[in-house]
């Protein structure tokens, strides 16, 4: 059993935190954000995360987890201290470390003994070293870094967290690095024990693959469209092989999140830090700009011009399970169909409350699914929530004033579809 505490309770923090503390360790998670600190002493999880509210409350009933704001306290109290606070971006795209700093600051200044400080964060090559060099020069204690990144998916974070295709461990003392080892030694996965640069790289470089996966079948779509070809089909054949595997072959309207766009961000600004242009990963981000408004163009398509038409929007948040509206290819399409002088209604079933802080204010919200479609001339869905599929679009048709559905992110049975006569366009 160790002492542990988890600075930052978003979906990093939270997730390490309630996880370790479900594998019997003393936890103590820390906010800076009070109004979250007290929603977590509440029982409630301040995130929508499927399970997380009921291992919030198994482990805080086993007295192994806890909430405060007292970051110093955590630190005296814990020998082994994660950074899980954010990473957001720059306007220059680089990674706003200050939230790193501030908290590797505050963990020095408060350090009473030994301890380890393992880093969660997705950070820039090189930052685990500047952690240790900032660290050093406020306490004089001895402690040591080690850099953990974290490779958990939104909507799945529990079980990604208890389930991890590898656990990465960069260190710089081999006995720090053994400890976070052992930490999850009752786990059956890889571990991949290196540097903190190469762990470093391994975060940005894992990211950015599977961005550069997404954009390069969203391109193979757009070939396929303007040959004839079924882009579903050819993911299917190429995912066979072993090789390229089937995963992340999803084409659609291109990939949001808080960490995608941000990561390829970093990484490119990295790179041209080091005087190296980073060709793929920019090509990666801008055909995934692209993408994300090949909505409203298809729109266009089918309804002409778009001023005084209506639109239903099904779904808000950048993928289902999650309320996360962070970079959600919703942000981008719904201004644009205001732009264009489009009526715009909406649902989701998480992320409507997200949503209404930075939409503009003239989208009407629906309580529910079937309320998009009254009176629209068409419905684009943009989030692949399980509900959209179980909607009765056979009643649904009629009440449109065209029973036209965008399809963004291929979900929806086109057959069926087509049965009940609807126009049914995808990507
Ligand atoms: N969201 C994901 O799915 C995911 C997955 C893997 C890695 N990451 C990375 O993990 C990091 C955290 O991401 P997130 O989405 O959980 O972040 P988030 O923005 O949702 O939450 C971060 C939390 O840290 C808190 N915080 C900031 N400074 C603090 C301080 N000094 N003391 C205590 N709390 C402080 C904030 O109040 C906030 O609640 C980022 O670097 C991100 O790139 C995120
Ligand atoms: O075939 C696909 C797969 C995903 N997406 C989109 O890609 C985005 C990201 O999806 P996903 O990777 O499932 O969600 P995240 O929670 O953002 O997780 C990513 O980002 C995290 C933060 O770094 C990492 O920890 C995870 O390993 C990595 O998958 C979403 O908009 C998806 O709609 C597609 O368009 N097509």
């Amino acid at each position: 059993m160790y002492k542990i505490s988890v600075i930052g309770t978003g979906y990093v923090g939270l997730s390490t935190g309630v996880c370790l503390s479900d594998m019997g360790n003393q936890v103590t998670c820390v906010d800076i954000d009070e109004e979250k600190i007290n929603t977590l002493k509440n029982g409630k999880s301040p995130i929508y995360e499927p399970g997380m509210e009921d291992l919030i409350h198994k482990n805080t009933k086993a007295d192994r987890l806890q909430f405060t704001t007292n970051l110093e306290s955590a630190v005296q109290n814990t020998d082994i201290i994660f950074i899980a606070v954010g990473t957001p971006s720059r306007d220059d795209g680089s990674a706003d470390l200050s939230f790193i700093y501030e908290a590797s600051k505050t963990i020095a200044k408060a350090m009473n003994d030994y301890k380890i400080i393992v880093t969660k964060s997705t950070v820039p090559v090189g930052t685990n070293k500047e952690i240790e060099d900032s660290i050093s020069q406020n306490t004089d204690q001895d402690f040591s870094v080690v850099s953990s990144p974290e490779f958990l998916r939104e909507g799945s974070a529990i079980y990604d967290t208890m389930n991890p295709d590898r656990i990465v461990i960069g260190y710089r003392d081999e006995q720090a690095g053994q400890t976070i080892k052992d930490l999850y030694k009752d786990f059956d996965t890889e571990f991949v024990m290196t540097t903190t640069e190469s762990s470093e790289m391994i975060k940005y470089a894992s990211n950015a693959f599977l961005a550069t996966k997404i954009s390069f079948i969203n391109e193979m779509a757009n070939i396929c469209e303007r040959v004839g070809a079924n882009v579903e089909e050819v993911a299917k054949g190429m995912g066979l092989d072993h090789r390229i595997s089937d995963k992340f072959l999803n084409a659609g309207i291109g990939y949001g999140g808080s960490c995608f766009p941000k990561d390829t961000k970093a990484l490119i600004n990295k790179a041209e830090e080091v005087d190296y242009n980073l060709k793929i990963v920019k090509a990666a981000e801008e055909v995934n700009e692209k993408q994300k408004l090949i909505v409203v163009d298809k729109l266009k398509e089918v309804l002409g011009d778009l001023e005084g038409k209506t639109i239903g929007i099904l779904g808000l948040a950048f993928k289902p399970n999650t309320d996360d509206i962070r970079e959600s290819p919703a942000l981008k399409i719904i201004p644009k169909l205001l732009e264009a002088g489009a009526n715009v209604k909406a649902y989701d079933p998480k992320a409507m409350e997200n949503a209404r802080k930075v939409l503009p204010g003239d989208v009407v919200y629906c309580s529910v699914s079937e309320e998009v479609a009254k009176g629209v001339d068409a419905v684009a869905l943009l989030t692949e929530w399980n509900e959209f599929i179980e909607i009765e679009w056979k009643d649904i048709s009629i009440k449109m004033n065209q029973a036209i559905i965008i399809d963004g992110r291929n979900f929806l049975d086109v057959t069926y579809l087509q049965e009940q006569g609807f126009r049914y366009i995808c990507i």
